[in-house]
């Protein structure tokens, strides 16, 4: 059968995450290999919007596959969210005649994109959009896997084992906020990965008494002079969680939001691989006419989703992982 696809962008848009150059790269490798021509549109919806875009061939990718950020930029769109905004990304689409649009991001990016092709379709014309889902938060419902999510819970662990060791000499607490927005995937990542004495979640309603202040008095009464909490943005702020720490155990702990540091560098072998694999199959499921698709992982497998379908899928939160952790902190051993 003829491949009726002739052109099709390629944006990333919301917050970056490690790994996102890695899905580019293979979008536009597996586009040219199969005499797809691909356009980079930039700085996300806004690039559509504006006509901002770089025409992308094999060698336009080279040597971004190790790279953090992404070369297409990102950008938040308020005027995407109008159907003004999206009539004139439409008269862009039409411009270029792209026949599908790959848009790599999180759950804002894939509304975003059901948007302009429900737009499309009411006015008469046709666009195909395929979603990558692409955050550090891992917080998108239709897969268990979301590209930047390793590379983040490496880099906050990097950045933890550093404070351990200073704590440790100085026999202090240490709270320390990661990011998530509103999922704590990240925070339980790193907790457990961390040995923390306890991890807040926004999954799971704080009790402070039982959740920190008991944590910290078991691990001292099994020998600790150190401790290490771990908050995810979402359940508080560890400032806050500091400061109780201070008024309700008589210690000084110090407080450190790690930040947008967490976005940033190379990804890792998982990020990678992942990212290179949902590439290869966003462009393979335009190509097959199948539209408005999510990629997402299950199980480690690739799969294609109906987007709508997809936006509408809630993550069951991983109960296990939160038990795993229960009974690394509750014990009654030695703590960290
Ligand atoms: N319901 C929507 N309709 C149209 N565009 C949307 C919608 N939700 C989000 N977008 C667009 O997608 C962009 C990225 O979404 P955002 O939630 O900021 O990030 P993420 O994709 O990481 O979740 C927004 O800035 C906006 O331009
Ligand atoms: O870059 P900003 O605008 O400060 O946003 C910070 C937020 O972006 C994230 O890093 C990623 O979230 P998204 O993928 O939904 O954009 C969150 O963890 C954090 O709350
Ligand atoms: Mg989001």
């Amino acid at each position: 059968m003829e491949n009726k696809v002739k052109r099709i962008g390629v944006l990333t848009s919301g917050g970056d995450a490690p790994g996102m150059n890695a899905a580019v790269r293979a979008v536009v490798r597996t586009a040219v290999s199969h005499g797809v021509q691909c356009v980079g549109i930039r700085r996300g919806w806004n690039g559509l919007i504006n006509s901002d875009f770089v025409q992308l061939n094999g060698s336009s990718v080279s040597h971004i596959i190790n790279k953090g950020g992404t070369m297409l930029y990102t950008a938040r769109s308020m005027e995407f969210m109008n159907p003004e905004g999206r009539a004139k990304a439409l008269n862009t689409c039409k411009l270029l005649g792209l026949d599908g649009i790959v848009a790599i991001g999180g759950d804002g990016t894939f509304r975003g994109a059901l948007a302009l092709s429900r737009q499309a379709a009411e006015a008469g014309s046709h666009i195909s959009v395929v979603g990558i889902p692409a955050t550090i938060d891992n917080d998108i419902g239709c897969s268990h896997y979301t590209i930047g999510f390793d590379t983040a819970c490496n880099t906050a662990i990097e950045c933890i084992d550093k404070l351990r060791d200073t704590m440790q000499s100085h026999e202090r607490c240490s709270v320390v906020e990661v990011m998530g927005r509103h999922a704590g995937y990240l925070a339980l990542y790193v907790g457990i990965a961390v040995g923390a004495t306890a991890v807040l979640i926004p999954e799971r309603e704080v009790d402070f008494q039982e959740d920190v202040v008991e944590k910290i008095r078991r691990a001292r009464l099994a020998g600790s002079t150190h401790y290490m909490v771990v908050v995810a943005e979402g359940a508080g702020s560890a400032f806050d969680i500091g400061k109780r720490i201070h008024d309700e155990v008589g210690i000084d702990p110090r407080v450190t939001v790690l930040g947008h540091i967490q976005r940033g560098g190379s990804p890792t072998a998982r990020d990678r691989e992942t990212a290179s694999r949902m590439g290869y199959e966003a462009v393979l499921t335009l190509m097959s006419n199948r539209g408005n698709r999510i990629i997402a992982t299950r199980d480690g497998r690739i799969v294609d989703l109906d987007m709508e379908e997809a936006l509408a899928m809630t993550k069951q939160f991983q109960m296990d992982r939160y038990q795993v952790l229960e009974a690394l902190t509750n014990n009654g051993g030695l703590m960290l």
